[in-house]
């Protein structure tokens, strides 16, 4: 056959496709309207992720799994700027690796608003001025980001889904990599990177800034006094630096979670997640009890971290994620026990276990 003739045909597909995605068009319409009228969420997670999985399962052609995520994340990201003019604040600025995840998640079709700092996420979805959040939660190398931790506490959000992202760091630069002297990045990142800046720049300066963009910027700008930054491939393509150095974290699988905040909590998908924050009273054994209601009705807890109240000194916030949703009658029997050990137990969210 010749590529005349194999045109045609991926021509023909092409309208058949068009004329199917503006049928399911018109269907996700219906659903929008429904949505509005009986107050459900836009965004489902728990229905995206069935959805995937079904189609994944389905697939019998050459497309990978990779491709189908991504064909399909587009097509429901079409999907929900139908049923609303959906809006995502994130922590910005713009090109920063939580916007990479909010683009994973939400596509190219829906809005995206960048807040300066991780309250003002949390503080636009709460006042409703932004359907849903996306933050940072912790890194494979770095662990927890305490920030976003800390601002569950007070806040009437739920999380209802998480984003895993591969993060590949990079030095990124104006000038020649000899004239470098100082070096511009996030905290995480020089955490991330920690060993490489010891073999090849054990004399640079570090500067920590708010942002991966933030210290490209600052790479572009201070390129006269040796500024160099340390940070994504998007932030180096925004400001216009050459990117002397490809993945320089010092684990080639460093992956961040992130978060998506919205007002309601997910329904169950059979492989779910639960996070909740709890404070133990102040006496003997109290954290042990605690954690045995988890032992007790065997459910598998992935994480746990502390951090101090800020109430009192010395004491803590636990934060710790289960396997199981909220729903499930074991998850649920051990919240209850767990209750009997806390002066305060609080749910974050149950949401799909998948990142991707
Ligand atoms: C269409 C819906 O809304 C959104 C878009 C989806 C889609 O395009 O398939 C799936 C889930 C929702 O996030 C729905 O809930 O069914």
């Amino acid at each position: 056959m010749n590529l005349e003739d194999i045109r045609i045909q991926i021509d023909a597909i092409d309208r058949q496709l068009l004329d199917l995605l503006s049928s399911r068009a018109d269907l996700v319409h219906e659903v929008g309207v429904v949505k509005k009228r009986d107050g459900l969420q836009i965004y489902a997670p728990e229905r995206e992720e069935a959805l995937l999985r079904r189609l994944i399962d389905m697939n019998k052609g050459r497309l990978p799994e990779k491709s189908i995520r991504a064909i399909y994340r587009e097509i429901m990201s079409a999907a929900l700027a139908l049923e609303d003019d959906l809006k995502i604040a994130y922590l910005g600025p713009e090109g920063t690796y939580t916007h990479q995840a909010a683009i994973k998640r939400f596509g190219h079709s829906v809005n995206y608003a960048a807040q300066p700092n991780f309250s003002d996420v949390f503080d636009q979805v709460a006042r409703r001025l932004a359907d849903y959040g996306v933050v940072p939660i912790e890194n494979s190398t770095e662990g927890a980001v305490s920030h976003t931790l800390d601002l569950f506490v007070d806040s009437p959000l739920f999380i209802c889904s998480q984003i895993l992202l591969r993060i590949e760091n990079g030095l990124m630069a104006s000038i020649p990599r000899e004239e470098i002297k100082t070096l511009y990045s996030h905290p995480q990142v020089f955490g991330q990177c920690r060993s490489w800046i010891l073999k090849n720049f054990p004399d640079a300066d570090l500067v920590e800034v708010s942002s991966t963009t933030k210290a490209a910027q600052l790479a572009r700008d201070n390129a006269h006094l040796g500024a160099a930054a340390l940070g994504g491939a998007l932030a180096a393509e925004i400001y216009g630096l050459n990117l002397l150095e490809e993945s320089i974290q010092d684990r080639a699988t460093n992956t961040t979670r992130f978060l998506v905040i919205g007002e309601k909590p997910c329904p169950p998908t059979g492989n779910d997640r639960t996070s909740i924050l709890f404070a133990i009273h102040d006496r003997p054994g109290s954290l042990v009890n605690a954690l045995k209601a988890f032992d007790q009705f065997q459910i598998n807890m992935s994480k746990i971290e502390s951090r101090p109240s800020k109430r009192k000194d010395w004491e803590y916030i636990f934060y710790v994620d289960l396997a199981g949703h909220c729903e499930d009658e074991k998850v649920a029997e051990a919240l209850e026990e767990l209750r009997k050990h806390c002066s305060v137990v609080k749910l974050l969210g149950s949401y799909p276990d998948s990142g991707e």
